[in-house]
């Protein structure tokens, strides 16, 4: 009893994906991002260095910077390690005891761990709905759509998205941003949600060339210093050339979002270049920029 080993298999492509029903999109003014039990111990049952697993972290991580960019509140559900036989509940019989009591084993994985702000939700069933208070969260910011991502997509990827859909919430699977326990059971998942109760998406899709227009603009100095500004909040003219970004509350998040909006219009960026030297001149110089 307890989980199975996942051989590594290939995150569904874009051109794979099911034909939805129905044609929602994601609207940020509308949507929060889930990441749904990304913790050690259901990981561990992946080998978390080759596909799915390599990819659900990078789009899980395209996901939250574009979240950040947008004002979207990210939630994380993360189930209790050490759980007693009657807090577990039915899942004792499906599935053993689930977490040890061990605080590594119930953390989410240091990839994409929780930024300051974001919201965490004790998880106790498959859905990330039943005794947690997603759904009052949901409501009390006027909010509507939920885009979900995480593991398993056919056990609480599923079944989150399908209670979504009893609340009138519109549930977006992003496709390669969930994994499971085989490519046939992903599959699987994504048809029925795609034909049932919500639509399955890409994280191109929600990040893509949507969020932002491509602006076409070239990289400047005052550009550059601009973009950061308006992330943080601040004055161009208060933003520094030559200082480091990071004492100024730039978090990995927004540099995230940064590397990601840059990328998006074809610059050649990686967030660990942008992460390497935070400051403008030096980004100024990574970027070719007048
Ligand atoms: C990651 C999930 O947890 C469930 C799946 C397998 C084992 C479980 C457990 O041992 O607690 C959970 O019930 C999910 O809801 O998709």
């Amino acid at each position: 009893m307890g989980l199975p080993r996942i051989p590594s298999y290939p995150m569904p492509a874009a051109a794979e994906l099911p034909a939805n029903r129905v044609d929602w999109t994601v609207d940020p003014s509308r949507a929060v991002l889930l990441v749904h039990d990304l913790q050690n111990h259901f990981l561990s049952a992946f080998d978390t260095s080759a596909a799915p697993v390599t990819e659900l972290f990078a789009n899980v991580n395209r996901l939250r910077a574009w979240a950040a960019e947008h004002g979207v509140p990210v939630v994380y559900s993360a189930q209790p390690g050490g759980q007693s036989a009657e807090q577990r509940g039915l899942q004792q019989d499906f599935w053993g005891p689930g977490i040890p009591d061990d605080p590594r084993a119930a953390a989410v994985a240091d990839a994409v761990a929780p930024a300051e702000g974001d919201r965490l939700l004790t998880k106790w069933k498959y859905s990330a709905f039943v005794r947690t208070e997603l759904d009052e969260l949901l409501r009390e910011q006027g909010r509507d759509e939920l885009v979900i991502t995480g593991v398993y997509t056919h056990i609480g990827v599923q079944a989150t998205a399908c209670d979504a859909w009893m609340r009138d919430i519109r549930a977006f699977v992003v496709a390669d941003a969930v994994a499971d326990f085989g490519a046939d059971e992903h599959r699987a998942a994504l048809t029925w949600v795609a034909g049932r109760c919500g639509v399955v998406t890409g994280t191109d899709a929600v990040v893509g060339r949507r969020g932002r227009e491509v602006t076409g603009m070239a990289f400047t100095v005052e550009r550059i210093r601009a973009e950061v500004a308006d992330l943080l909040g601040e004055d161009p003219a208060d933003i520094p050339l030559d200082e480091n970004l990071a004492d100024w509350g730039l978090d990995s998040v927004r540099l995230m979002a940064l590397a990601e909006r840059w990328r998006a219009e074809g610059a050649e960026v990686a967030f660990l270049q942008l992460a390497e030297r935070p400051a403008v001149e030096a980004w100024a110089e990574l970027l070719g920029a007048s």
